[in-house]
């Protein structure tokens, strides 16, 4: 089929258009076509540019249909393109906006400082986005995009080439690993069941009124519409704006006519710099530690790094032109076989930054025998398969194997990979250390590289790090490295290289940040939490409908959240997926898919879905909450704005994550955008998703039912195989008992814990960390011991210095008789006080000591070095 445009004067005959249409209607891309006929076409006729509003529900410019001189093609059209969002709009009575296309980062902001992002690029796709064509937004990205179209030509990044071959993301020996599920009936469809029957109900009730009266259909439809219609309008001459000058007024028109408005607010301009001094401050404190190489030669090119050709192919296979400025400032120190603490910001290459040294060594020394001799720890199962996926492209012309080993994947076949000796070896940790404990002939002792993404899960960490080969090259990655990693360095690098590309709070270069803010008690004291919840999800729907209606990743701070928005937006006749802990991994996997290959517009993720991965195409990263830390926010906004391109973060911020907000406008290196959503629009999305309520309720009751099904079917099995007297599988052994688990996270609580008592600024910080955080159990007990410690810090002191205290606490036993008896009922010394207080059990356990009490300060204290010598002598 050729989809070649047609030109304008073919496009202006009546018959064209027709043969047009029909061609246009037959085929996928219409959408495309449609557009570039009509930029054609207000070419032809030398319109003026201008973004204009929709008066008319088909979101079909008046200049668009003007310009076409014919009947109504376009209208016909319309009833293709995404019509549950259109539909949905009608419902609700509101106008079809802009949309991505005028409010996608590519487009310069009317309102843009020399801070703000993307530089206009003037190509026929611009154009394009001039001209509000709302017909299907959702351009397909092929793969020619990539680097063309909304690549920053300023940035450092080389352009790939338009054909360049694409391996799967996920290879075929990964897929045999998946689990198969039976699933009776998966979410969408009975999203889709309950859709169906709600409609039916609205339908029978609707013709049910209309025969009885007239007069409440009528109201049905004009109410809402006409509302409609002036509620932008309204926005725009109202308020504030009124007094802006005409010039402000025109900038601001289009932003108006999506009924959003954007303000740069100064404070966080001036606030930004206060953060700068700090950052410099950090940077400073850690340069001290290590050698620092984070000066790179800007000329350097991947034929200048000493690389072998079969990499330099894989190199150009992957279109990658010029290297990154972390891959400039790695590679050369990775090939040394130095240790590196690197830090860079998200999408800017890393995992080739760490891969090609790593695997230009391996192929500098090839091996002996059938050893794994590199590995490469990452956080989550996804951004395993990510990194595997990269390693055997940039493998792709040496004979070097990569395995993967990640939980949720099957066992077996994993233990069948490892014993054939692969030479990379990329593993979650948990399943890492399954396998070391439960695979013969499984080890870690001729591991020659070592390469962590991030800090997590430290304590297994460090047991994999004790189980390497002391003569290994180790490498830590991260777009934020904390002191948590900076505890990791410690322990696992030697005489490391620090190469800081970014500070551990930047961004993404080209990354626009916005935020919705979220006033809960707007609507007064009326059931303010559900208000609130309607509200901001009222506000994500509006979003996702009228501004960012494709490639968004929706994060949410749980499951249940993620679950139930799911749901939601599906009643609402979006096309949503989910990623998050829940699922079971052949389904997270499964969205995952769909998400990338364009299946579903908006993918709603908990933070599994924050780390490292690379997802073609994400346009925009809402969040639903804010996370609990900047570093979180990094990485979540951080799957947008890769590899020099723009992207736009959206985040909501309600009253409690204000603190949060400030953080993030410090740290900010560009100006930061509040968007204002019209209140009217809010309310409807509001009101429409409490009435969804009953829906949402609905299908949690069919997954319900579905569930316990399962699980009986799945007891009556078990019960089958016990009958028939099957073996049962060899339990699986795990590095720790239960009990050491809990040990050893007490011990890691005592740890900081001690660390927070060297300084009082720090111990100021670790209280109100403490309080702010969400709490974990141990986490509560380590700040239960704080507070012990604190009181009888403060105890002590007190009695420093009336001497008469200490003879009370030395003075022997009253006669029996006398009032104040110590010990039971009688005045306690300041040190069975503490005892017996809230957290004296849990001090008493500090005191009581184990292996690890060396190392938590006690014995600091008892030498007489610690913050609480004092106590001891005085004992
Ligand atoms: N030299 C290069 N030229 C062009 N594109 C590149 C280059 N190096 C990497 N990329 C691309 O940049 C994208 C981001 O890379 P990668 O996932 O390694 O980033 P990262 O820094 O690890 O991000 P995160 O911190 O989120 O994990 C990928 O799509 C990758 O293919």
């Amino acid at each position: 089929m050729d989809y070649s445009v047609p030109s304008t004067q073919m496009v202006q005959q009546e018959e064209d258009w027709l043969t047009l249409t029909g061609l246009i209607l037959s085929e996928h891309r219409f959408s495309c076509v449609l557009k570039q006929v009509a930029v054609n076409a207000l070419t032809a006729n030398n319109q003026t540019r201008r973004k204009e509003t929709f008066q008319d529900t088909s979101g079909i410019t008046p200049s668009c249909v003007n310009a076409r001189s014919c009947p109504d093609p376009l209208a016909l059209l319309r009833a293709h393109t995404h019509p549950p969002r259109l539909r949905m709009l009608e419902q609700l009575g509101l106008i079809g906006t802009i949309q991505d296309d005028d409010l996608s980062p590519e487009e310069p902001d009317s309102e843009s400082t020399d801070d703000d992002l993307s530089p206009e690029e003037p190509d026929s796709e611009s154009d394009c986005e001039e001209e509000p064509i709302v017909l299907n937004r959702k351009k397909k990205q092929g793969k020619s995009r990539r680097g063309a179209a909304d690549f920053n030509a300023d940035f450092e990044f080389g352009e790939r080439d338009v054909g360049h071959t694409e391996q799967p993301w996920i290879s075929a020996d990964v897929l045999s690993q998946m689990k198969q599920k039976r699933t009776p009936t998966s979410l969408d469809q009975k999203i889709e069941q309950v859709r169906k029957r709600r409609k039916a109900q609205e339908k029978g009730s609707t013709e049910a009124e209309a025969g009885q009266n007239e007069a409440p259909a009528q109201s049905s439809t004009e109410g809402p519409h006409t509302e409609q219609n002036e509620a932008p309008a309204q926005s725009s001459t109202d308020g504030p704006h009124s007094e802006q000058s005409e010039e402000e007024e025109s900038a601001s028109e289009a932003e108006f006519s999506s009924g959003e408005e954007e303000i740069l607010t100064k404070s966080d301009t001036l606030k930004d710099k206060e953060r700068k001094g700090k950052r410099k401050r950090t940077e400073e404190e850690s340069e001290q530690v290590f050698e620092d190489a984070s000066q790179y030669d800007p000329s350097l090119t991947f034929s200048d790094m000493n690389l072998s050709r079969p990499i330099l192919k894989a190199i150009t296979a992957l279109a990658f032109q010029q290297p990154t400025p972390i891959q400039k400032a790695c590679v050369p120190v990775g090939l040394l076989g130095r240790d590196v603490c690197a830090c860079a910001a998200t999408g800017t290459g890393k995992t080739a930054a760490f891969m090609l040294p790593i695997l230009e060594r391996l192929l500098y020394k090839p091996r002996s025998a059938q050893l794994t001799r590199v590995l490469v720890l990452v956080p989550t199962r996804e951004l395993g398969i990510q990194v595997h996926s990269v390693a055997r492209q940039l493998a792709q012309f040496t004979g070097i194997t990569a395995c993967l080993a990640v939980g949720g994947l099957d066992l077996k076949s994993q233990e069948a990979a490892l014993r054939a000796g692969p030479d990379v070896l990329i593993a979650t940790p948990g399943r890492l250390i399954d396998h070391l404990h439960n695979t013969p002939s499984f080890e870690l002792s001729h591991i020659e590289i070592l390469v962590m993404l991030d800090e997590y899960f430290e304590e297994q960490m460090k047991e994999i790090i004790r189980m390497c080969s002391h003569n290994r090259q180790t490498m830590l990655f991260s777009a934020t490295l904390t002191d948590q990693v900076k505890d990791l360095a410690t322990v696992s690098l030697k005489d490391p290289v620090k190469i800081f590309v970014n500070s551990n709070t930047d961004v993404a270069p080209f990354l626009r940040q916005e935020f919705v803010r979220i006033r809960a008690n707007r609507e007064g004291d009326r059931r303010a939490v559900e208000v609130k919840s309607a509200v901001e999800t009222g506000k994500v729907a509006s979003l996702l409908t009228r501004s960012f209606q494709d490639h968004v990743m929706l994060f949410t701070q749980t499951r249940k959240q993620a679950h139930r928005l799911h749901i939601l937006l599906g009643l609402m006749g979006l096309k949503v997926g989910e990623l998050h802990g829940e699922l079971s991994q052949t389904q997270r996997l499964e969205n995952l898919r769909r998400f990338k290959d364009e299946q579903v517009d908006v993918l709603v993720a908990t933070d599994v879905a924050a780390r490292g991965l690379d997802i073609d195409g994400v346009k925009t990263v809402i969040n639903f909450t804010m996370p609990s830390t900047l570093k979180h926010y990094v990485h979540r906004v951080g799957r947008t704005a890769r590899a020099g391109r723009s992207g736009r973060s959206v985040s909501l911020v309600g009253e409690a994550e204000r603190k949060m907000l400030k953080e993030v406008v410090k740290s900010a290196k560009s100006a930061v955008k509040a968007r204002v959503l019209p209140p009217e629009v809010i309310l409807k999305f509001r009101d429409h998703i409490q009435k969804l309520e009953k829906d949402v309720e609905a299908v949690i009751r069919l997954e319900r039912e579905e569930r316990e099904m399962a699980a009986s079917e799945a007891k009556l099995s078990v019960a089958h195989k016990r009958l028939e007297g099957g073996a049962s599988e060899p339990q699986r052994v795990w590095f720790q008992s239960q009990q050491e688990r809990k040990q050893s996270r007490m011990s890691k609580a005592l740890q900081d814990f001690d660390q927070a008592l060297r300084g009082k600024k720090k111990r100021k910080q670790f209280v109100k960390d403490a309080k702010r955080k969400d709490v974990s159990a141990e986490e509560r007990a380590q700040f239960e011991i704080l507070k012990a410690q604190m009181f009888a810090e403060r105890a002590a002191k007190r009695e420093r210095r009336p001497k008469r205290a200490r003879a009370m606490m030395e003075e022997p036993a009253p006669p029996p008789g006398a009032k104040n008896k110590p010990g039971k009922g009688g005045k306690k010394s300041v040190f069975d006080k503490e005892l017996t207080n809230t957290s004296g059990r849990v001090l008493k356990q500090y005191r009581a000591g184990s292996a690890e009490q060396g190392k938590c300060g006690l014995k600091r204290d008892r030498a007489g070095k610690g913050p609480g010598a004092a106590r001891f002598k005085k004992k």
